[in-house]
Formats: C-alpha cells, sequence, structure tokens
C-alpha cells in the first residue's frame, strides 16, 4: 500500500478544510452514513441466515415490490440520520415523499438534505450477488430553521455538495466525493473500521466493458443499437467484454476501477429509462465527473438535467469518457 494508512474517519476530519462551507456538519453527516452502512452491512452478510430474503409485501410508489432489505436499510439509514438530528429532510426510493426532520427544539438549524437509494440491486439479494447504497447530499435552499420544501430536492446534480455509494460485495467499501476528488474506503469487518484503500480514484479514458441489460435491445434506440453492435465488432481493440451484474453501484464501481461503459436507456417499457435521477444518477455522475469519467442521457450531461420529481427516471449512460463521446455521437448520428 503506497499511501497512508488512514480510517474514514481520520481522512473526514483531515479533509474537512478542503470543503468550502467546512463547519463539520457535512463531516458529521458522512460519518453518519459510515455508521448506518454498516449497521446494514451486518444484515446483509447474514442473508440466507436471518428472515431478510425476499418480498417484503409493499409496493413502492413506483409500483415495485419492496424487498425486505429495501425495507430494512431504508429505517436503518432514516433512523440513524434523524437520531443523530444530521439532516434537516430525507428523500428516499422507498418513501413516497421526502421526510422533513424536526429536531427536538422546534426549529432545525440543519443545512443538508439527503437523498437515498438505501438497497440499490435489490434484484441481485436473494442470489447472493452483490448489492449496493447510494447517496447524494445537498445544501438546503430554503431558509434555515423553516421546514424543507420540494425545491430543497429538486436541485440539479451539479449542486451536489457531496455524493457516494456503498458497495456490500467481495468486501464493503464506501465511496465518496465532496467535489475534490473520490476516495474509497474498504471495512475491515474484525473491527469494524473503514480504512482508505483506493485514494484519487480515475476512470481510464478508454475501456473495453460495456454494461446493459441486452434481453432489452430490441426497445433500445438506434443509436444505443448501432453502438452496441459496435462493441461487439472485430476491429482495434474490440470486441468490447459483456458484463452486467444488474446492481447499478457493482457495475458502475468495476468500470471506475478498470474502464468501462454503464447504460440504460429508454424503451417503449420504460420510456423515460429505469433509474431515478435524483438518488441514482446524479451522485453516480457527480463520482464519474469527479474521477475524469462522464455522464448523460446521450445528449445532456446528467448533472444538468433539472429535477421535475423526486422519482422521476431518466436515460442513463456512464463512464470512461471517451467511450460515453462515442455513444453520444451514435445517438447523434442514428437518434432514437
Ligand atoms: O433488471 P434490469 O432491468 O436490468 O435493472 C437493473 C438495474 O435496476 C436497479 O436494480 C435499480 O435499482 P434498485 O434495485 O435500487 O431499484 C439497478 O441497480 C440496476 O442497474
Ligand atoms: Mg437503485
Ligand atoms: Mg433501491
Amino acid at each position: 500500500m503506497s499511501h497512508k494508512i488512514q480510517t474514514l474517519g481520520e481522512f473526514i476530519i483531515e479533509n474537512q478544510d478542503s470543503f468550502k462551507y467546512s463547519s463539520g456538519e457535512l463531516s458529521r453527516l458522512i460519518n453518519s452514513i459510515r455508521l448506518a452502512a454498516k449497521v446494514v452491512n451486518h444484515e446483509v452478510n447474514k442473508a440466507g441466515l436471518v428472515d431478510v430474503i425476499g418480498a417484503y409485501g409493499e409496493t413502492n410508489i413506483q409500483g415495485e415490490d419492496q424487498q425486505k432489505l429495501d425495507v430494512y436499510a431504508n429505517d436503518k439509514f432514516i433512523q440513524t440520520l434523524t437520531k443523530r438530528n444530521i439532516v434537516c429532510g430525507i428523500a428516499s426510493e422507498e418513501e413516497d415523499s421526502f421526510i422533513t426532520i424536526n429536531s427536538q427544539d422546534e426549529k432545525n438549524q440543519n443545512k443538508y438534505v439527503v437523498l437515498i437509494d438505501p438497497l440499490d440491486g435489490s434484484s441481485n439479494i436473494d442470489v447472493n450477488v452483490s448489492v449496493g447504497t447510494i447517496f447524494s447530499i445537498y445544501r438546503r435552499i430554503t431558509p434555515v430553521g423553516t421546514p424543507v420544501q420540494l425545491a430543497d430536492f429538486l436541485q440539479r446534480g451539479s449542486e451536489q455538495v457531496a455524493a457516494g455509494y456503498v458497495v456490500y460485495g467481495t468486501s464493503t467499501m464506501l465511496v465518496y466525493t465532496t467535489g475534490a476528488g473520490v476516495n474509497g474506503f474498504t471495512l475491515n469487518p474484525a473491527i469494524g473500521t473503514f480504512y482508505l484503500s483506493h485514494p484519487k480514484m480515475q476512470f481510464p479514458e478508454d475501456g473495453t466493458i460495456y454494461s446493459v441489460n441486452e434481453g432489452n435491445y430490441f426497445d433500445f434506440p438506434e443509436g444505443i443499437k448501432k453502438y452496441i453492435k459496435y462493441c461487439q465488432e472485430e476491429e482495434d481493440d474490440r470486441p468490447y467484454t459483456s458484463r452486467y451484474i444488474g446492481s447499478l453501484v457493482s457495475d458502475f464501481h468495476r468500470n471506475m476501477i478498470k474502464g468501462g461503459i454503464y447504460l440504460y436507456p429508454k424503451g417503449s417499457r420504460n420510456p423515460s429509462g429505469k433509474l431515478r435521477l435524483l438518488y441514482e444518477c446524479n451522485p453516480i455522475a457527480f463520482i464519474a465527473e469527479q474521477a475524469n469519467g462522464k455522464s448523460s442521457d446521450g445528449y445532456t450531461r446528467t448533472l444538468e438535467v433539472v429535477p421535475t420529481a423526486l422519482h422521476q427516471r431518466v436515460p442513463f449512460i456512464c463512464g470512461s469518457k471517451n467511450m460515453v463521446d462515442t455513444v453520444e455521437a451514435f445517438m447523434q448520428k442514428f437518434g432514437e
């Protein structure tokens, strides 16, 4: 290990001043997310031994069957952030609307709101394939001390002050950015401490991995179909390798390390794509750009998309810069 051995807690404190609004509040917030991630990780690792496998028996506002672990993770993150009185509002994939956090003293002086996908890759929970958590943090735009408004959550991704994800995989990692690069921390399960293991993560500008659910190929826009054929041609460094875990966090994490591209285009079944702008695409796009990668809907930079609804979906193309450029060129040429 060429870099200094450092715990996540130490790293947060040491880098607090590199954050333009630093008052310690964001550090405490990221520490709270670290804590909740450890609690969820503990449950994920016991999947199959304890009652966290299978459907919960209810559907969320998006009509998806909630998995028990979706609900468990949602509860743990909301409880931790609420109990520690560290935010003024929370929005989650598993909650119909945003939650206003009122501190004991009535006027909650906290200035951050959090948007979260508590359990990403839900379809993989029961089959022991890696899943994750995704979080996005904004500074509220309405006055501190007043109840949060929907507008505090519907901010462009370029306004994020921090974003990150946790991968519950072969090892458990927390990867995040506060706008000063991307760093990854691995959990030492023996002592329950995250250690800096992947400093200054960078996307290779080019890659040879493409991640897309090819089962939807018939339904993709023409530009995407052409790009997939391009990936499969025998020319130059192609054909590329197809890798699709079906957990956005895990596919993105692999592609950031090895070089690659993730695509979830729109189609007749998903007219706006499947992934949610506010708690999936924006945080992942912020990390991608901070790691020299790129993200768009094929035309518009993801972080420039103006949100209009809490659970809105957008087409999502994210990964190595030159690969995203190539997809955009195909979309320009062949369109929808
Ligand atoms: O099964 P599909 O349609 O390919 O979708 C897989 C995608 O959906 C997701 O599972 C959506 O996230 P959730 O599991 O949080 O709902 C992504 O993680 C993944 O990339
Ligand atoms: Mg998700
Ligand atoms: Mg989810």
